[in-house]
């Protein structure tokens, strides 16, 4: 098994146990994008397990490396659900790190990134990589309104890394369209790989997924 294969294995485990990926095909989760869907991954959870914290920085550096990006200056976390894994990658690779707030804060200093020195001004990058790191993918319009602000501050981004991703088509189109590539630790595929080849879920929820994942925005509409 792969270095990043045996993460994904562990860090799956450690969700599963901890109760952070939930089902319920009869009372959907309402998810940021206003769906209302039948999983949810509270990927926050995983933070509260010293093992799978040291799995993350682990397997976003693997991800990072093998998509060439090891020189990277910056990691940029989208607010809230990518700041602390940014953390623990940044302080692994011992890297400058932000945050990315969904809008410009309205007092203080008025910062829309925080912790890039000096005047925070449009260009506060001045040039430099940075990597987008990020919990969840969904749509992925989140990551991207980060992407997006962390370019117009002067930096160039080398792509998106994050924990868990859906791999819905309609997100990978809207990461082409931005020219960047992203890539995840987990996907949503490989989680019913996981739970089909151990049995964890009843069949009949493995197959009622495997068909919302094909038309996912048509959920409620069927
Ligand atoms: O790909 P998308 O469709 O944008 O959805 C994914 C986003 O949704 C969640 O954030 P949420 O807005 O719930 O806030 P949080 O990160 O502050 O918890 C998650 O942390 C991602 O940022
Ligand atoms: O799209 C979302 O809002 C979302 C989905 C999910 O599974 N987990 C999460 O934290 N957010």
């Amino acid at each position: 098994m792969s270095e990043l294969a045996e993460i994904r294995r562990q860090l799956f485990d450690i969700s599963l146990e901890l109760g952070a990926i939930r089902l319920d095909m009869n009372f959907p989760f309402r998810w940021a994008s206003g769906y209302m869907m039948p999983i949810y991954n509270d990927s926050r959870l995983l933070l509260s397990r010293p093992k799978a914290r040291g799995l993350i920085a682990e397997g976003l550096e693997l991800l990072l490396r093998q998509n060439g990006h090891q020189q990277v200056e910056n990691i940029a976390g989208v607010a809230t659900g990518g700041i602390a894994h940014a953390l623990l990658l940044a302080e692994r690779m011992q890297l400058p790190m932000q945050y990315v707030r969904s809008e410009t804060k309205m007092h203080g200093l008025s910062h829309k990134i925080e912790g890039l020195p000096g005047s925070c001004g449009e260009a506060g990058y001045k040039g430099q990589s940075a990597v987008v790191i990020e919990d969840v993918i969904s749509t992925g319009e989140s990551a991207l309104r980060a992407v997006e602000t962390v370019r117009q501050a002067g930096a160039e981004v080398k792509g998106c890394f994050v924990i868990y991703s859906y791999a819905f088509s309609k997100a990978e189109e809207a990461f082409t369209k931005a020219g960047l590539t992203c890539r995840a630790i987990l996907s949503f595929p490989e989680l019913l790989g996981h739970v089909e080849q151990q049995n964890l879920f009843r069949q009949e929820d493995v197959e009622q997924l495997r068909h919302w994942h094909r038309q996912p925005f048509m959920y409620l509409a069927e």
